[in-house]
Formats: structure tokens, sequence, C-alpha cells
């Protein structure tokens, strides 16, 4: 194992700050939770409801940023006490694009703390404790602008207490992929986890990747901003979620790989992909555009005159 690690002093492996020393280092700084929900009725509200208990003391706002779900996920989390957001409604001069980096990217807009934290709307047993510890290093180190969550990563089908295996575009394409370009990463255990916190100044410094890249965009551009130094990593035990299937995932990882390509300056030929389906006895070809695009820095767009095309 190399004992150089270099974010060994902001990596906690067993965060224990208390919520009542978080409001205490919280000073007057604000704190918005931004869960990104597309068809997340059947969990949506357990994920709501782990937070809400935070809400008026470390947590000033806990809003739900709906993806144009169709199912009745904004009912959900609105009567378990989440601000339900539809993405249309804000900056509604700006139509809105598919994928989570979007309303990532809108969540800003629609929030004001200065610290945000971001948690994925399909966890199951989601745990209390995990906006205290993403906060911690935020409330209390210095130079600190993102905070990304690791755990061990079950795969649901697996019944085994201490399960790994999920986690599967993180552990062929992400980790491999900032191993050759962005080596400095190597110690970033969970790079593409959908729990994480950041400061609202870094937050709106940077583009967001429309799609599924958003996470590695952000991870890339806090380390070109900040160095590894203000990046930190805190423990949050076992994380598990809807996993989705291995076509829906070569999407999901196509978008990673444009996002990877694009922020490390590496051209690519195409913007399609071609996976392959079984009908009948034939195996066909199902051909699509991957949009990698990215939204400009929320600060650009605030500051840009009239409304926002
Ligand atoms: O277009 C999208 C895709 C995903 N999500 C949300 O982003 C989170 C992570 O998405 P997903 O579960 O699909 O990714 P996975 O965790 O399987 O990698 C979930 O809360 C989704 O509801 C979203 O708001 N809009
Ligand atoms: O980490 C991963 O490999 C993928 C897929 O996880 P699983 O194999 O379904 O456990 O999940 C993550 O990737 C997405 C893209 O960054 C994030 O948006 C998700 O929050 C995160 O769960």
């Amino acid at each position: 194992m190399n004992d150089q690690r270099l974010l060994a002093d902001r990596t906690w492996q067993s965060p224990e700050w208390t919520v009542s020393q978080l409001v205490l280092a919280k000073g007057a700084r604000t704190v918005s939770v931004v869960l990104p929900a597309l068809d997340e009725e059947a969990t949506v509200g357990a994920v709501v409801a782990s937070v809400r208990p935070l809400l008026g003391t470390l947590v000033d706002e806990l809003v739900v940023l709906d993806s144009g779900s169709t199912d009745s996920t904004a009912r959900v989390a609105a009567e378990a006490g989440a601000r339900v957001v539809r993405r249309a409604d804000v900056l509604p001069d700006l139509p809105p694009l598919p994928g989570k980096g979007e309303v990532l990217w809108r969540s800003l807009a629609a929030t004001t703390g200065d610290l945000l934290v971001f948690l994925d709307s399909d966890l199951v047993d989601p745990d209390p404790a995990f906006v205290p510890a993403l906060l911690g290093p935020l409330l209390t180190a210095s130079g600190v602008h993102l905070v990304k969550g690791f755990y061990r990563r079950p795969l649901r089908v697996e019944s085994a207490e201490h399960g790994t295996g999920g986690g599967r575009v993180t552990e062929l394409l992400a980790r491999p992929v900032l191993a050759a370009l962005r080596p400095e990463l190597s110690e970033v255990i969970q790079p593409l986890g959908g729990e994480y916190a950041g400061t609202r100044a870094f937050l709106e410094s940077v583009p967001f990747a429309g799609g599924y890249g958003v996470e590695i965009g952000l991870l890339l551009d806090a380390h070109t901003a900040y160095g590894l130094d203000g990046i930190a990593q805190v423990n949050l035990g076992v994380r598990k979620h809807r996993n989705r299937s291995l076509q829906q995932l070569g999407v999901m990882a196509r978008q990673i790989l444009g996002t990877v390509f694009a922020r490390c300056g590496v051209p690519v030929a195409s913007d399609r992909l071609t996976q392959f389906v079984q009908v009948g006895g034939e195996w066909l070809p199902d051909t699509l555009t991957v949009p990698v695009a990215d939204r400009p820095p929320m600060r650009d767009v605030r500051t840009r005159p009239g409304p926002v095309r």
C-alpha cells in the first residue's frame, strides 16, 4: 500500500462530529440539502425523512429537485417534509434538458445555502448520519470545497451482510480512467458517489455536466481549482440503492467518459453509442447519441443581463 497517501489528512475513516458540534461550528453559514429525483416514489420519502430531523438546526432547507417525474415522487417528497421544485420552474426561461446534472445545476438557482449537500433519492435504508458526516470537513476544516462520501456498496441482489459488488461504473471505468488521466485523484475512494457536499462558491464557479458525468466533472474541476487540499472524503458506512441494468450503466459510462475526456482535453470521434439487444434469435444494434454537454457556471448565468436564454 502506498503510504504516501495525499488525501490522508482529509480522509475521515470514522467521522465523529455530533450535530451540536456542527451547529456550533456552522455559525452564520447556511446549509441546503438537495435530492435530485426522477421517478423515485418508492424511496424518496425515506430519504427525505432521514434528513428532516436536521431541518431548522444543521440544515436550513431541504429540497427535492424533480427531474420530470411521471410518478408520485413530488407528492411523496412533499408529504415527507421536503420543498419540491420542478426543474421547469427554476430558470423558467431556460427549457430543461434531461439528466441528473441538469437538475443539480438548477438546484443552485433554487436554493440559497452557503453549503450544499447532495443525496440520491434512490437510497435504501438511508442513514441520518450521512448529512452531518458530509458537512463535517466543510464546517470544521479550512480550505475544503468538495467532500465526497465513501462506503461499502453491496449490489442489492446480494443477500450477504458484507456484500460488495456495487459501484460497477466506478470500478470498471471511473477509477481506471482517473488513474490514467488524473492519477492524483487515485486516492478518492468513491469518485462517482452521489452523496457529497460542496461550497456554493465552488459549485457556482464551474460548469455542470448535464447527465451522469456531473460527479466526475465536479471532482476534476475541484482538483483543477484547489488541488487535493480542496477535497475531503468521509466514511458513510454502507450505501444501498436501486441498481440499474448493465445496459443503462453503459450509457452512464459513456456520459462519464465524455466528461472526463472533455475536462482532460482528450478529443473524441463520436458522441454515439451502439449497444446490442437480442430480439428473437437475433442480436440487433441499438444506437443512441449520448449527450455530454455542460451547463455554464451558475455565477455567469446569474450575472447575464435579461432573461436567461
Ligand atoms: O435524469 C435523471 C437521472 C437521475 N436522477 C436522479 O439522480 C440520482 C442518481 O441516479 P441513478 O439512481 O439513476 O444513478 P445510479 O445511482 O444508479 O448510478 C437518483 O436520485 C435519480 O432519481 C435525476 O434526478 N435525473
Ligand atoms: O458508482 C457507480 O458505479 C454507479 C453505479 O452503481 P451500482 O453499480 O449500481 O452500485 O453509481 C454512481 O454513478 C452515478 C454517476 O456518477 C452517480 O450519479 C450515482 O449517484 C452513483 O450511484
